[in-house]
C-alpha cells in the first residue's frame, strides 16, 4: 500500500500542502475575533477609529476564511484523487495476483471471498485513504495549535480545556470500545451475504425449479438482520455520542462565560482583553473538540479499514502453492504415466485419489469409468496440474509435470471440463481462448470435429456471434460443443473430455467420436465418461472406485475380469432395456 501511495508523490504533497494552508487559516481566524471584539471595548478610540480598525481586521478576517476554503476544496479534490488512484492500483495488483493463483489457491481463499476483497475491501480502503489526506495530519495540528492558543488567549482558564478534553476522550474511547467488535463482524457478514446472493443468482434456474425462493429469501434475511443488528448498534452509539459532545461543549463554554463575567465584575481595568479573549477561546474549545471528533471518526473507519487492508495484504502476500519451472518450453508427446498417485484437496484431510498408477501410450484413446464420486474428475485434473498429487507424480511424455513449463503444459495439454463455461464476448473470442492466433480455418476444422459448425453456421454473425454471460444464450448441448472446439483448437497432444458430451444426443455423440477416431487419431484421448457405451471403443478403460484403481484394460478383458466394471455394465444395461 505504501508502495502504492509513494507513486503519486505531486499528489501527496498537493494533499499535503492543501490540509496546512486549512489548518493555518482556522486557527488565525479567531485571533481576528479578539483584535475586533477589543477594539469595540476600546473607549479610548473614537467611533471612526474604532470602523476603521475593525474593517481592516474584517477584510484580513474573509481573506483568511477564502484561504481556509480554497485550501478545504483543494484538499477534498486531491485526497478524493489520491484514494481512487490508489484503491484503483490495489484492484489491479489484487486482481493480476489472483490471475497468478493456482486452482488449489482459489479454492483455499474461496471464490466469493475474492470478489468481496475486491470490492467491499477495496472500498473501505479508498474511504480510509480520503480520511488519512483529509483528517490525519489536520487533527494533531489542529488540536495542539488550537490547545495552545486557547491557554494563551485566556490562561486563567487552562483547567476547562483540560476537563473538557478528558470528557470528550472518555466518551470516544467508551464508544469506540462498544462499536470496535461490531466492525470485526461487518466483513464476515459481507462475505457470507455476498457468498448467498452469488450462489442464488448463479443457480436462478434451480432455485425457481425447485421453488426454493423462500427458503433462499430466509437464509439471506437472517444475514442481513445480523448486518443490520451490528449497524444498528453503531448507529446507537453514535447518536448518544453526538449529544454527549454537545453537553460537554456547552457546558465548558457556559463555565467559561461564567468566570470571564467574574473576572471583568471583579478588576474592570482587564475587561477590555478578557472580553475579546472569551469569543476567541470558545472558537479555539470548539476546534479542539472538533478534532478529538474527527480523530475518533478516523480511528472507527481506521479499523474497519485496517481489517479491510489485511485481507487485501492476505491476498497480495499469499504465497502460491503452484510454481512452475522456467525451463525452455518443449515438446512432448501424449504418453501420461501416474506412479503411486496420492491426491487430497486442500482443507480436506481424507485422500480422494489413493496409489493410483497406470501408463498411457502416444494416440491411445483410453476410458475413465466409476461411480460418482470415485475422483474420475479429480485425477484428470493432475494431468494438466490444476492441482499437485500430495504424493508420488505425474508424468507427460515421461516427464514430471511439475519439472516442465506452463507453456508446454499448456501447449501439450486441453481439458474440457464437466461443466462448459464460455465468456461473455462472441465466439471467436471464446475459441481464441484456446489459441489466440486462430484463424477461420482453424475455428472451422475443430468447429467441424466438435460438431459445432451447423449451429454456428446458422447464425447471422457465424464465429461473430455474441456470448451472454455464462453463454446463457446457447443451449447445454451448444455449449458443451463450443467448449470442445476451443479444446480441440489448439490441436494438443492430450485432449481429456470431462463427461464433455453429456448433453449431446446418442447421435451427435456418436458423431463427435468418429471425428474424433477420424480426425485426432495421433491425439492421446482421454475420456470420463459416466455411461459404459461413450468408451467400449477405447484401447484402454481405467475404473475407479471411491479414489482407487481396481482395474485396467479394454471392454472386453475388463467384463470377463472387473468385478466394478461389470456391477457398473449391468446396472447401465439395465437402464438401457
Ligand atoms: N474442489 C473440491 N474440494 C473438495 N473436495 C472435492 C472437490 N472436488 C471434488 N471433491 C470431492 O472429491 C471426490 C471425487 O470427486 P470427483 O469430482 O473427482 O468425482 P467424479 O468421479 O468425477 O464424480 P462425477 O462422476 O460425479 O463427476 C468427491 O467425494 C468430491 O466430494
Amino acid at each position: 500500500m505504501i508502495k502504492a501511495i509513494g507513486k503519486h508523490k505531486g499528489l501527496l504533497l498537493a494533499a499535503l500542502v492543501t490540509m496546512l494552508v486549512q489548518v493555518g487559516a482556522a486557527l488565525w481566524q479567531p485571533s481576528y475575533m479578539k483584535q475586533i471584539l477589543s477594539v469595540m471595548a476600546d473607549t479610548s478610540l473614537s467611533l471612526n477609529g474604532k470602523v476603521d480598525k475593525i474593517s481592516n481586521y474584517g477584510v484580513a478576517l474573509i481573506v483568511i476564511a477564502v484561504f481556509g476554503l480554497v485550501g478545504s476544496i483543494l484538499n477534498t479534490i486531491t485526497a478524493a484523487k489520491i484514494a481512487q488512484v490508489v484503491s484503483a492500483d490495489l484492484r489491479e495488483m489484487t486482481f493480476r495476483k489472483i490471475q497468478t493463483f493456482s486452482y488449489a489457491d482459489i479454492e483455499k481463499f474461496n471464490s466469493a471471498n475474492l470478489v468481496v476483497r475486491m470490492t467491499n475491501d477495496i472500498n473501505q480502503i479508498q474511504t480510509l485513504l480520503m480520511m488519512i489526506f483529509q483528517v490525519l495530519i489536520r487533527v494533531p495540528l489542529l488540536f495542539i495549535g488550537a490547545f495552545i492558543l486557547s491557554i494563551i488567549t485566556l490562561p486563567q482558564l487552562w483547567w476547562i480545556i483540560i476537563v473538557m478534553v478528558v470528557l470528550i476522550v472518555l466518551v470516544t474511547g467508551l464508544a469506540m470500545r462498544i462499536m470496535g467488535p461490531h466492525f470485526a463482524s461487518f466483513q464476515q457478514l459481507m462475505d457470507r451475504i455476498n457468498a448467498i446472493a452469488r450462489d442464488n443468482l448463479r443457480g436462478a434456474r434451480v432455485v425457481k425449479s425447485f421453488v426454493q425462493e423462500k427458503n433462499q429469501a430466509q437464509k439471506f434475511d437472517k444475514e442481513s438482520d445480523d448486518l443490520l443488528q451490528h449497524n444498528l448498534a453503531v448507529g446507537y452509539t453514535f447518536s448518544t455520542m453526538i449529544p454527549a459532545f454537545t453537553i460537554i461543549s456547552q457546558l465548558a463554554i457556559f463555565v467559561a462565560i461564567v468566570i470571564v463575567s467574574t473576572l471583568v465584575t471583579k478588576s474592570p481595568a482587564v475587561a477590555q482583553d478578557q472580553l475579546g479573549g472569551i469569543m476567541s477561546f470558545i472558537q479555539y474549545m470548539m476546534q479542539i473538540m472538533f478534532a478529538i471528533i474527527m480523530g475518533g471518526m478516523m480511528s472507527m473507519f481506521a479499523s474497519r479499514g485496517m481489517v479491510s487492508m489485511g485481507r487485501i495484504r492476505e491476498v497480495l502476500d499469499a504465497e502460491t502453492s503452484m510454481h512452475f519451472d522456467t525451463t525452455a518450453d518443449e515438446e512432448l508427446d501424449g504418453a501420461i504415466e501416474f506412479d503411486h498417485v496420492d491426491f487430497a484437496y486442500p482443507n480436506d484431510e481424507t485422500p480422494t485419489l489413493k496409489d493410483i498408477s497406470f501408463k498411457i501410450d502416444p494416440g491411445e484413446m483410453v476410458g475413465i469409468v466409476g461411480a460418482t464420486g470415485a475422483g474420475k474428475s479429480t485425477l484428470a485434473q493432475l494431468i494438466p496440474r490444476l492441482f499437485d498429487p500430495t504424493a508420488g507424480t505425474v508424468k507427460v511424455g515421461g516427464k514430471d509435470v511439475r519439472h516442465v513449463s506452463q507453456n508446454t503444459l499448456k501447449r501439450t495439454i486441453s481439458i474440457v471440463l464437466q461443466k462448459a463455461i464460455l465468456f461473455s464476448g462472441t465466439i471467436a473470442g471464446n475459441l481464441k481462448q484456446g489459441k489466440p492466433d486462430a484463424d477461420d480455418t482453424d475455428m472451422n476444422r475443430a468447429a467441424q470435429i466438435a460438431q459445432a459448425s451447423e449451429f454456428i453456421n446458422r447464425l447471422p454473425e457465424g464465429y461473430n456471434a455474441p456470448v451472454e454471460e455464462r453463454g446463457n444464450n446457447f443451449s447445454g448441448g451448444q455449449k458443451q460443443r463450443l467448449s470442445i472446439t476451443r479444446g480441440i483448437i489448439k490441436q494438443p497432444k492430450i485432449l481429456i473430455l470431462d463427461d464433455s458430451t453429456s448433453a449431446l444426443d446418442a447421435h451427435s455423440e456418436k458423431l463427435v467420436q468418429d471425428a474424433f477416431n477420424r480426425e485426432l487419431s495421433a491425439t492421446t484421448t482421454l475420456i470420463i465418461a459416466q455411461k459404459i457405451s461413450s468408451v467400449v471403443h477405447a484401447d484402454k478403460i481405467l475404473v475407479l472406485d471411491a479414489g482407487r484403481l481396481v482395474a485396467i484394460g479394454n471392454h472386453k478383458a475388463l467384463l470377463a475380469s472387473s468385478e466394478v466394471y461389470q456391477q457398473i455394465y449391468a446396472t447401465q444395461k439395465g437402464q438401457e432395456d
